[in-house]
């Protein structure tokens, strides 16, 4: 099922929280809504769910415009993460309770009901805790229900509200992965709505990225990351360094810090480079001097992350270096260095 949203606008009192926006979900597509607290993703989900009404503008479910069409007839599934499971009832209950809340006319038979209800569980891999009551089930395991029953009514449009958000990393990520297959197996088109970038970037077909109530840019993931609109985008999609100063004699400079490069016209103050963009050096280099002190060192992961200070930035910078380089460098808190960019980016100001 495909899903049109056309000129949609809300506003609450004074706030708008939408403003007119326009967006095509392809059938079967799995689509993240992605952006900052406050800037409309949940009542944009809320809209195409059924749930609110918009002041302006239309959705449709393929042909059919579902606009003033009511929340328990879009045939919908939800999974919110506050859309707690019935307590009193067992875990095989709470997935069959769409089934068995249908009209009589529209209800599976007993044994109908028994073998999808069977299906799903295996699926979650929760079909050995079919009779517990949902107290006695971890955060991870309750979602993997709330995603069940969401699926027993074999909806052609699933919508979930950061739903893995209350769960701890490694939950998550099973829990992402997880998802994927599902949404491979049923066919189904998802609408989720994020705040994690990294979940946005690894389950989205596209992602839609907003702020205040606007659609910043729609894109498949490694598109946005490679070719971001604008600032915001940019900024919003992983950690930023900002060197702001004056262009002077072929030179963005600050203080005593100074890039080498062309003027731009678009950004002539400012440009912005991500951690990795970055190498720790012992010697400045003809084409920069970005003299820095080491504030903090974490070496966990696949890269260390080394955080930098210098009376030339606004805020501490992030480099990120591999495990090699803090070898051969030891980057002790409080040493000095310089930093070498490989490459940075210009965009103009942001408006709002
Ligand atoms: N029922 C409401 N009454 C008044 N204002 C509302 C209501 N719902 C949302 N808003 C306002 O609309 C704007 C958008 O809210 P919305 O919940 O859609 O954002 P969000 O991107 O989902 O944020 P979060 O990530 O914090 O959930 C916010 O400024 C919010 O305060």
């Amino acid at each position: 099922m495909s899903i049109t949203v056309s000129d949609v606008s809300r506003r609450f009192g004074n706030t708008t929280a939408l403003h007119p926006l326009s967006l095509e979900i392809k059938k079967g597509e799995m689509v993240g809504l992605l952006g900052p607290s406050g800037s409309g993703k949940t009542t944009l989900l809320r809209i195409i769910a059924g749930l609110e009404a918009p002041d302006s503008g239309s959705i449709h479910f393929g042909d059919r415009d579902v606009t003033h069409v009511h929340v328990r007839k879009r045939r919908v599934g939800f999974v919110f993460q506050h859309y707690a499971l019935f307590r009193h009832m067992s875990v095989f209950e709470n997935v069959a309770f769409g089934l068995r809340a249908r009209p009589t006319s529209e209800r599976p038979s007993n044994a109908e009901i028994r073998d999808r209800v069977q299906h799903l569980l295996e699926r979650v891999r929760l079909d050995a805790l079919a009779k517990r009551l949902p107290s006695q089930l971890s955060g991870g395991q309750q979602q993997r229900v709330a995603l069940a029953r969401a699926l027993a009514v074999e909806p052609e449009v699933l919508l979930l509200d950061e739903p893995f958000g209350a769960l701890d990393a490694r939950v998550r990520l099973e829990l992402r992965r997880w998802l994927r297959h599902l949404h491979e197996e049923f066919g189904f088109t998802s609408v989720f709505v994020t705040h994690d970038q990294e979940e946005a970037l690894e389950l989205s077909d596209r992602v839609v990225v907003m702020s205040n109530g606007k659609i910043e840019q729609i894109d498949t993931p490694q598109a946005l990351y490679r070719a971001p609109a604008n600032r915001f985008v940019f900024s919003f999609l992983g950690e930023t360094n900002r060197f702001g100063g004056e262009y002077r004699e072929g030179k963005l400079q600050q203080g005593n810090a100074w890039i080498a490069m062309a003027h731009s016209d678009i950004a002539p103050n400012e440009v912005l480079l991500r951690p990795h963009e970055l190498m720790l050096t012992t010697a400045p280099d003809a084409k920069a001097h970005l003299p820095v002190t080491v504030d903090a060192v974490s070496p966990v992961g696949s890269d260390v992350r080394v955080e930098l200070t210098a009376d030339w930035m606004d805020t501490p910078w992030l480099a990120s270096i591999t495990h090699h380089d803090f070898d051969r460098l030891q980057p002790a808190r409080g040493a000095n260095f310089y930093l070498v960019p490989s490459r940075w980016h210009q965009f103009a100001p942001e408006t709002s």
